[in-house]
């Protein structure tokens, strides 16, 4: 495929843990050249990259000038910006992509539900695509599917995320969208059976409107792994997914980068893009 009809990708946040695998993963890519890579501290990236694709020693210079990429990125034609960078960096990032008709994938999580209503509109106003996807993993989807058919049954359900102690967010945003899903299926879960008192603050979780609780754990040897528990009278239903490589998210990334190309306005999570 001619460089001309590659898609032009921007990775902002390329050197961080997700950030150096889509690096790798464009860099793998037949339909995609990589055209610009920012991070807060610029840098070189890519000497494990070379081996990856065959092409011997390789350095990617990263920037912190976002702007400059973006204006550079515009010029080699309908471009996307990948963002895994951080929850107080993302929305700012996101929206100046936009303004410069550059399609957003975004993976960074911990954005409020305004900051994602605001900018659904902003993509609306400028027709431009842009996805938000809390999680890449075809894995989590499948949970998440599980779960909304699981909610039929069961009135009572809880969240338990545990995640690598690096993690500036929570609970995850994987594990609040998984509660939304739910939320949206049934207005009440989890009647009270008797009068609770947390005699430590925190020790029964966070609770949506809707009474679904997450419980969110932090600890290094972790990656990334989810459980929703459904209890009913003598049975318990869990389902759980794993990480151990963030590899699982990338088939998810290239995919979100192909299919927010011609969308005008802006979708929320993998499963719309399936
Ligand atoms: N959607 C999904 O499937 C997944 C989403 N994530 C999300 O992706 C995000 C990144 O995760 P992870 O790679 O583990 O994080 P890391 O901390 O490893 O990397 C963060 C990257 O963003 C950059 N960065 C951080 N803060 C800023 C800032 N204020 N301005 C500009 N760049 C900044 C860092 O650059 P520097 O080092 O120079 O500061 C680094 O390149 C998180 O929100 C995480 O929840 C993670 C895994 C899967
Ligand atoms: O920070 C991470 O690592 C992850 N973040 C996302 C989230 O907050 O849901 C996705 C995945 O859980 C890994």
């Amino acid at each position: 495929m001619s460089s001309q009809t590659k898609i032009p990708v921007v990775v902002n946040g390329a050197t961080g843990k997700m950030g150096r695998e889509i690096v790798k993963a464009i860099a793998q890519a037949e339909d995609m050249t990589l055209v610009g890579a920012i991070a807060r501290n610029p840098k070189l990236i890519g000497e494990d990259i070379g081996e990856v694709i065959g092409c011997g020693p390789l350095e990617i210079p990263v920037t912190n000038d976002l702007e400059a990429t973006l204006v550079m990125a515009q010029s080699e034609g309908t471009a996307v910006m990948v963002d895994v960078t951080h929850p107080d960096r993302v929305y700012d990032a996101v929206r100046a992509a936009i303004a410069y008709g550059i399609r957003p994938v975004v993976g960074t999580t911990g954005l409020s539900a305004d900051q994602i209503q605001e900018l659904a509109e902003f993509a609306d106003k400028a027709s431009t695509g842009c996805l938000i996807i809390p999680n890449f993993s075809i894995g989590m989807v499948l949970l998440q599917q599980a779960a909304l058919q699981a909610s039929q049954y069961f009135d009572h359900v809880e969240i338990i995320e545990l995640h690598h102690n690096q993690k500036a967010d929570a609970p995850s945003g994987t594990a609040v969208q998984t509660a939304q899903m739910l939320s949206a299926q049934k207005d009440r879960y989890n009647p009270a059976q008797v009068e609770e008192t947390e005699k430590l603050a925190g020790s029964r979780g966070g609770a949506l409107e809707s009474g679904i609780r997450i419980h969110s754990v932090r600890l290094p040897g972790l990656i990334a792994h989810q459980e929703v528990l459904f209890g009913a009278a003598g049975q318990l239903y869990t389902l759980r997914h794993d990480t151990s490589d963030r590899v699982c998210y990338m088939p998810g990334v290239l995919l979100s980068i192909r299919r927010v190309l011609p969308l005008k306005s802006l979708l929320y999570g993998l499963d719309k893009i399936l």
